[in-house]
């Protein structure tokens, strides 16, 4: 491997967001905006980063700078990962130096940890440079996974460079191992990045398609998900998922009687959700049912992340507007700002849906129709003319065209 494009989709929570934490089922399907991420390798003892999504555009390092007696002493897929601790996390920072904001932090901690935590001890003696470059489609911070799409890939280009999976994972004959690597080793960099991950943002953005998940068991593909039409409509109000998901701890732990069945509720929600699929998948519940009963989830399930402090006004705003049109609308993610995800009918009047975004636009909101489902993460190897720009989004989706999704 010389050069190496890989790329991961971001997702979106139909159910079960804040829950799945407490060991609660959630409904999860992969996106189709995506990060993109590129590593070459340089002959120098430099690591090069361009970061543009989190305002960092060109920074070199050192790598034998790196505090490598913290390294990890057990290398690589199988064996135990190790744990960000206090003393790796102040020696990571005075490497780092001066980072003007918290998203860049986290971005370069979760980077650097994943590096020490695989280079191999040959490495820690003599490492070898090179640049890497990610840039992602999903607005940062606002619910629709981005962290975990960055880990992912993350996980995914440092695993080849290190040789401990090849470029092509996934056609290989091990290609279910190496998607397990790569999503273990991504929990380990969302857990820098988020503090508490329940995994299934990572989980969906490593495997793709629809799932359900509950967190220590792992997921359930979802048949059928795809044919769902959704709007994501982005607040654009900041917010953090690390202090949303502690607050909902917080209320947890002070009322207990009253948060649990909450908790309960939201679990019965997506059990009764993947029923449904399950349901329509086996043509015992027609395409219309099947939209009645998710359009009258997702109303239940807004009002139950509401009662754990997790909407917003904006979000308030954007359900309001959305019923204005028909159209039932919950939060997705963290909450608190971030995105909101609709329900569109299969059927639905084109000119109402057009003039609900445009309602919900003229609010100020960014709108996109998606699609759900597609593939998880996936790399390509690069020839030495393929020329990278990674300023530009439009350079980023002409290098995109690499891959056959
Ligand atoms: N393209 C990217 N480049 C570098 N870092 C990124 C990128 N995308 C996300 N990150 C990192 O992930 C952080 C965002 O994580 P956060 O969990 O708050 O948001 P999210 O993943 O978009 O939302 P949610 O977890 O609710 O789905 C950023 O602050 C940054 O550290
Ligand atoms: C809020 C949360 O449930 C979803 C964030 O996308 C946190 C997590 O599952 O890690």
């Amino acid at each position: 491997m010389e050069r190496v494009l890989v790329s991961a989709p971001g997702k979106v929570i139909l159910f079960g967001e804040h829950a799945v934490v407490h060991q609660k089922h959630a409904v999860a399907a992969s996106l189709d905006l995506r990060t993109y991420l590129f590593l070459e390798k340089t002959s120098d003892t430099l690591c090069t980063l361009h970061l543009p999504d989190v305002d960092l555009e060109q920074r070199q390092w050192n790598l034998t700078d790196l505090p490598w007696s913290l390294a990890s002493t057990t290398h690589g897929p199988g064996h135990p990962i190790q744990d960000m601790h206090p003393e790796l996390e102040a020696r990571l920072a005075a490497f780092l130096g001066e980072v003007p904001n918290w998203a860049q932090r986290q971005s370069l901690m979760a980077f650097f940890f994943l590096l020490l935590t695989l280079a191999p001890t040959s490495y820690h003696e003599k490492p070898t440079g090179f640049i890497l470059a990610a840039r992602s489609f999903l607005p940062v911070s606002a619910g629709l996974g981005s962290s975990a799409s960055y880990s992912v890939a993350l996980a995914a280009a440092l695993l080849i460079l290190f040789d401990y999976i090849p470029t092509d994972f996934l056609t290989s004959s091990d290609a279910a191992a190496h998607l397990e690597k790569i999503n273990s080793y991504a929990y380990k960099a969302e857990q820098v990045i988020h503090g508490n991950p329940s995994g299934v943002d990572n989980a969906v953005a490593a495997y793709g398609g629809a799932k359900s998940f509950l967190k220590g068991q792992g997921f359930e593909t979802l048949q059928g998900f795809q044919s769902l039409r959704l709007l994501l409509t982005n607040t654009k109000v900041p917010r953090s998922t690390n202090a949303l998901v502690a607050g909902v701890g917080r209320r947890k732990e002070k009322y207990p009687q009253v948060i649990n069945p909450i908790m309960d509720a939201i679990d019965a929600i997506s059990l009764r959700c993947k029923e449904a699929f399950l349901a329509y998948h086996e043509t015992r519940l027609d395409f219309d049912a099947l939209l009645t009963e998710l359009q009258e989830l997702v109303d239940i399930n807004h009002s139950l992340l509401y009662a754990l402090g997790v909407s917003h006004p904006s979000l308030e705003k954007i359900r309001h507007i959305s019923s204005n049109y028909k159209l039932n609308t919950k939060l997705t993610g963290a909450g608190g700002g971030g995105c909101a995800v609709t329900l569109i009918p299969n059927d639905a009047d084109q000119l109402l849906i057009e003039a609900a975004v445009e309602a919900l636009e003229k609010e100020g909101y960014d709108c996109y129709q998606t699609s759900v489902g597609g593939v998880g993460v996936a790399a390509v190897s690069l020839g030495e003319t393929d020329s990278v720009e990674w300023m530009t989004k439009a350079a980023v989706s002409t290098l995109a065209s690499k891959f056959s999704f």
